[in-house]
């Protein structure tokens, strides 16, 4: 027997994902080769990742991320920016929202260029070699390059996603570059094991690590998807009020034909 399930397609600067609102539990979150078929570029909808929408007593709502592989993972910053509008769409929020993910409490207000999501306080920054190593939600590795041009995040990502230190647990890595004024960023994901357009939280974990380096306290970054912005207050070692922003867009809704691919569902 078939059974439907109805989804939209969102993105945040290009960052791109599959929201379900289940809020009757109807989507079992054990499924993940239903997850990763999903994401599928060729055989599915195609996406970086998916996000659930789920009920909590402890706030207005509750986000589970998937990376495109199926598996569930840490926090999803532009996720997150894309839940927000999809709480907002489904009329359980007005414009700002206390929202439980992954990595704890998140508050988030729609402003009008898009959703500005306060991200958790960053206080250990570890300096690899000239690179730095840092938790802003998701594990973000960030390598300052000289310049973006024929420059290829993949294979270069790849050489520290695998390295010893990283293999198994794996971790996201950003490459950052200053190129006529402009802070290029580009990222390699783990859990998707490709560059995408954008990410939430490498992005963040970029501008402090900038921070460090330049004493601003916001900043914007050019992300292959798009520009965002990020602000903090930097108190001693912490980085405190992290302000992630840009925009987000609902894309498509459909509906998934479910046909009897998984146990599960
Ligand atoms: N795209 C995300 C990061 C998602 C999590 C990451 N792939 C991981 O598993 O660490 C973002 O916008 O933050």
């Amino acid at each position: 027997m078939t059974r439907k399930i109805f989804f939209y397609k969102y993105h945040g600067t290009g960052n791109d994902f599959i929201l379900i609102d289940n809020r009757d539990f109807s989507f079992h979150i054990e499924n993940n080769e239903l997850i990763k078929h999903l994401c599928h570029r060729r055989f599915g909808i195609g996406a970086d990742g998916l996000i659930l929408l789920e009920n909590t007593n402890k706030a207005d709502f509750k986000m589970q991320y998937f990376n495109s592989d199926g598996n569930l993972s840490s926090m999803c910053g532009n996720g997150g920016r894309c839940i927000v509008a999809f709480a907002k769409y489904l009329g359980i929020i007005d414009n700002t929202t206390q929202f439980l993910a992954p990595d704890g409490m998140h508050s988030a207000e729609l402003t009008p260029s898009g959703v500005a999501l306060q991200m958790k306080d960053v206080s250990q920054i570890e300096q690899v070699g000239q690179d730095f190593y840092l938790d802003t939600g998701s594990p973000h590795y960030v390598k300052l390059i000289d310049s973006h041009e024929n420059f290829d995040t993949v294979s270069e990502g790849q050489k520290i996603r695998y390295n010893n230190r990283f293999n198994k647990v794996g971790t996201n890595v950003n490459f950052v570059s200053v190129e006529n004024n402009k802070i290029i960023l580009s990222t390699y994901e783990r859990g998707v094991e490709d560059e995408t357009y954008s990410c939430g939280t490498g992005t963040v974990a970029t501008a402090i690590v900038l921070g460090l380096l330049n004493g601003k306290e916001e900043q914007e970054l050019h992300t292959k998807g798009g520009i965002l912005k990020v602000s903090y207050t930097k108190k001693g070692e912490a980085f405190k009020n992290i302000i992630l922003e840009g925009p987000v867009e609902q894309v498509f809704q459909g509906e998934i034909l479910i046909k009897n691919r998984s146990k599960q569902l």
